[in-house]
């Protein structure tokens, strides 16, 4: 089943966490945003587990160096997931990865900025990744042209556990799980829906159909 993340690219926790409150019941894991950690910081992370005990909650932090460091930061705060850039050298992926191992969780590797993202994912999971996630950001998704449609071609390519996060939406989520996705990963079409749990459940049917 591919699961479906939500990234919350709010500012403030409570309004976090009120919008995962209403999203919870069609959500395997709950991102906290970078821009959320770097209003919230740590604490923010904190907050968040503890409101959801029972959720994968995916701390956001596109670490691009002290990888271990930053890691053990993340999952002490309680984060099951912690984002790595894989623009970022090995050693900041391995270092992250034996933070993992010693916690019990995982290292997401953020392909935002990366031209080769099938090589990179390749070589990530390598060095010990859980999965990469194949990623467009937003200032990306606001180029002219911009389709999500190349991540859903690398990810057909790519052979290793994948995420997408792009733009991810009821229009393009069904051809996200087609693509061997294990986890779609939405933002803006859940917390900017007039509705979030609405558009929560129908990515969520969408994925289940
Ligand atoms: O990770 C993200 C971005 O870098 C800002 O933190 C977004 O949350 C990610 O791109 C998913 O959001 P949508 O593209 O709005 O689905």
């Amino acid at each position: 089943m591919v699961k479906l993340q939500v990234a919350i690219d709010f500012l403030k926790i409570e309004d976090a966490i009120a919008l995962a409150t209403k999203v919870a019941p069609y959500i395997d894991i709950i991102e906290l945003g970078t821009p959320l950690i770097k209003s919230e910081g740590l604490a923010g992370i904190r907050k968040m587990k503890d409101a959801f005990p029972d959720k994968l909650v995916l701390a956001d932090f596109k670490t691009a160096d002290a990888g271990e460091l930053e890691a053990n930061m993340a999952f002490g705060a309680g984060a099951d997931y912690v984002t790595i850039l894989g623009t970022s050298g090995d050693s900041t992926i391995i270092g992250a990865v034996k933070a993992a191992k010693e916690h019990g969780k995982g290292v997401v590797v953020d392909t935002i900025g990366v031209k080769d993202k099938v090589k990179r994912a390749q070589e990530a999971i390598a060095l010990g990744a859980e999965f990469v996630e194949l990623h467009s950001g937003l200032d990306e998704q606001a180029e002219e042209g911009y389709s999500i449609q190349v991540l859903i071609d690398d990810a057909a390519r790519a052979g290793v556990p994948v995420s997408i996060a792009g733009g991810v939406n009821s229009g393009s989520i069904t051809a996200v799980k087609q693509s061997g996705a294990i986890v779609a990963v939405a933002g803006a079409a859940i917390y900017g829906a007039a509705d979030p749990a609405k558009a929560a459940k129908e990515l969520k049917d969408l994925l289940n159909a």
